[in-house]
């Protein structure tokens, strides 16, 4: 365990990197991917389970945690590690994008956000200031800065006056951060798809100094394309000797091409939450278990997967518990879904550290069927 926070880069092949970040709660894999635990919970996993997929870290949620049990309470009973259960290190992001996606009755303005919770309508406002200190009672290991996130479709104008809005809020955050051994503060680059404002944005970043960098913006609709466009040069505008982290990706694909143009981290709520729509993702594809054809079949999701629900349990028992709604139907697709997620993270960090990344991303692509299987 180490008493400060760093990050070292012990490997590169092309764009792709492999490293290990440093912290006072042990350490961090990269590329990585964060499982989401919004409410304190993976949903359907114990902690332990989270672990035994491969997980080094894993992401809560300010907004959710402030509204329901507040950031006070879990203050008071030790701070979030402790009242999960989860004692490896956690990113917590910072609330502006949920308020954004959940909230109601939202208002901007230079000093932060006010919304009505969406769980009881009750009153509740949102500054940098604010966001610094509820990540700090919650006493996360990574805090994000406080940012807005702006929604497709948003003209260059709306990007470019939303983006400089979240650099002087990150002004705002690390003066409010202070200084915090041990704990890291993470900037988020913004500036949409466009290459001039995404460079001022990592400019601005730069000249306020973070701990490490966040790719803030995408994932919001804007599809897989334009997102590796962005990919394709925003990593670069950011220091090298620090995480990059894209915010909010993806799908395996979209995780693989990620790593590809130099990200470190991932985070998504894909794995979990689709695991509990009964769709499972396999080295050759998605499988729909509450799909007819898996009724009689006594194959497991995955030949090849050495998760709990592949080595134990046939398709035709996943699809009878998904249809019944029984619960352990969630806790075993969510298990795969996470463990899978892993074995290709651990997959490119290998090859990347032996220089083949080029072929294990080939041979991830062959053999995947594009719809279900
Ligand atoms: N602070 C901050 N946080 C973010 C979180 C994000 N999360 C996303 N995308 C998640 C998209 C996403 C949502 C749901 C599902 C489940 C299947 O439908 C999968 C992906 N983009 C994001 C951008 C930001 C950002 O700029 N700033």
């Amino acid at each position: 365990m180490s008493a400060a926070f760093s990050f070292a880069l012990t490997a590169t092949d092309g764009a792709a990197r492999s490293g290990v970040i440093s912290t006072p709660r042990g350490e961090i894999r990269t590329p990585a991917f964060m499982p989401v635990g919004t409410a304190a919970t993976v949903k359907a996993m114990m902690p332990e389970s989270v672990r035994a997929t491969g997980a080094d870290i894993l992401l809560g949620n300010t907004y959710h945690l402030m509204l329901r049990p507040t950031a006070e309470r879990i203050a008071r009973l030790g701070g979030l590690h402790r009242f999960m259960n989860w004692e490896r290190p956690i990113l917590t992001d910072s609330g502006g994008f949920q308020v954004m996606s959940l909230a109601e009755l939202r208002k901007l303005t230079e000093e932060g956000v006010t919304f009505r919770s969406h769980i009881d309508g009750s009153r509740h406002r949102l500054t940098p200031e604010r966001s610094m200190e509820i990540q700090k009672l919650l006493g996360s290991d990574i805090v994000m800065c406080f940012d807005e996130c702006p929604a497709l479709p948003a003209d260059d104008k709306r990007v470019a006056e939303s983006m400089r809005l979240s650099m002087r809020w990150a002004a705002r955050s690390k003066e409010a951060f202070g200084d915090r051994p041990g704990h890291a503060l993470f900037g988020i680059q913004q500036g949409g798809v466009t290459q001039e404002l995404r460079a001022e944005s990592a400019e601005a970043l730069r000249a306020i100094g973070f701990d490490g960098y966040a790719i803030g913006g995408l994932a919001v609709g804007e599809g897989q394309e334009a997102m590796f466009g962005v990919l394709d040069y925003a990593p670069g505008m950011l220091p090298e000797d620090k995480p990059r982290y894209l915010m909010g990706v993806g799908k395996p694909d979209d995780i693989v091409g990620a790593v590809a143009r130099g990200v470190d981290m991932m985070d998504c709520v894909l794995p979990s939450r689709s695991g509990r729509t009964g769709q499972a993702f396999t080295r050759r594809g998605t499988v729909n278990i509450k799909n007819a054809r898996h009724a009689n079949d006594p194959r497991p999701l995955d030949e090849d997967c050495t998760c709990p629900a592949c080595r134990n349990y046939s398709r035709a028992y996943l699809h009878h518990v998904f249809r019944a709604q029984e619960i352990i139907s969630s806790m075993l697709l969510t298990w795969h879904n996470l463990h899978y997620f892993q074995e290709i993270m651990g997959g490119m960090r290998a090859a990347i550290a032996e220089g083949r990344f080029a072929a294990w991303q080939a041979a991830f692509h062959a053999g995947r069927a594009e719809g279900d299987i």
